[in-house]
């Protein structure tokens, strides 16, 4: 039978299946897999430019330690500042760096037990948890559930740093000697540098040796320099100071 002897709706179906197949045609030769799975991505459900990350990126669990007052509570506050601008900059197709915030000036109070901050940076979800230092007894019971390890050290005053330099040391011990799976990558911050009065960040680094340490770590654990496991950052939770460059290292 001719196309014109076909009952008038069959003929239209017809047509349409035809015109379809003629389309996935089309569309399978322009677009690869790759491609089509990231039009399907940016039909907008998930918000940001590239959300593929987001979608895919598993949140990263991220432990923050260190003494009384070294800053842990201004970091975190300012890391959710960070991510908010970045995001929103983005969406506005403006600029990705964030180099002109003004300093943070809210007060903390000190931390009881534990306190947690989720936010996402460059689509990398991040989940913080702050442990108090009261708690610090219970810190090698935390390292189970994070995959990172952010020990923050107060180095504008001199008197204190002894004393998280022993912590850092057993930790990296604590690390090493277990048994659990993956090593978890290490970020030893050092916080307060806007201080006036703070030390300087390679004396502190030479004078704890930081970075053999940091070095050792990653050797032991059969990783070479340029994985980055375990850094020491100068920072400041105040203006901002490396804040972004800690983030790009998290995420
Ligand atoms: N100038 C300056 N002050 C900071 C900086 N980071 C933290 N502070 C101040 O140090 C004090 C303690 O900061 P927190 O963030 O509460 O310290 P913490 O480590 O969370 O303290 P705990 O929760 O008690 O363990 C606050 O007065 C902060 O404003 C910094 O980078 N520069
Ligand atoms: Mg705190």
């Amino acid at each position: 039978m001719t196309d014109q002897g076909k009952p008038a709706l069959q003929r239209q179906t017809t047509n349409l299946i035809e015109k379809a197949a003629r389309f996935n045609d089309i569309s399978e030769k322009k677009t690869s897999s790759r491609d089509k799975r990231a039009n399907f991505l940016s039909l907008g459900f998930f918000g940001e430019g590239n959300p593929s990350r987001a979608l895919f990126n598993q949140t990263k669990n991220i432990l923050v330690i260190g003494c009384k007052n070294a800053g842990k509570s201004l970091l975190l506050r300012n890391i959710s500042r960070t991510c908010e601008v970045r995001t929103l900059r983005k969406l506005n197709k403006n600029q990705n760096t964030i180099n002109s915030l003004p300093a943070l000036t809210i007060q903390t109070v000190p931390t009881i037990g534990v306190e947690n901050v989720t936010c996402t940076f460059d689509n990398q979800p991040l989940a913080f948890r702050e442990v108090g230092s009261q708690l610090s007894p219970m810190w090698p019971s935390y390292f189970e559930q994070c995959s990172t390890i952010v020990f923050v050290l107060d180095v504008s005053n001199y008197s204190k740093i002894a004393g998280p330099a022993t912590e850092i040391m057993s930790m990296l011990h604590g690390l090493m000697t277990s048994q659990s799976g993956k090593p978890k990558s290490i970020a030893i911050v050092l916080n307060k540098s806007d201080v006036a009065s703070a030390e300087d960040v390679e004396k502190v680094t030479t004078f704890l040796r930081l970075q053999e340490l940091c070095d050792a770590y990653t050797k032991h654990f059969g990783l070479p320099e340029e994985s980055h496991l375990a850094i020491v950052l100068e920072i400041s939770s105040s203006t901002g100071y490396n804040i972004q460059e800690l983030l790009t290292w998290l995420s």
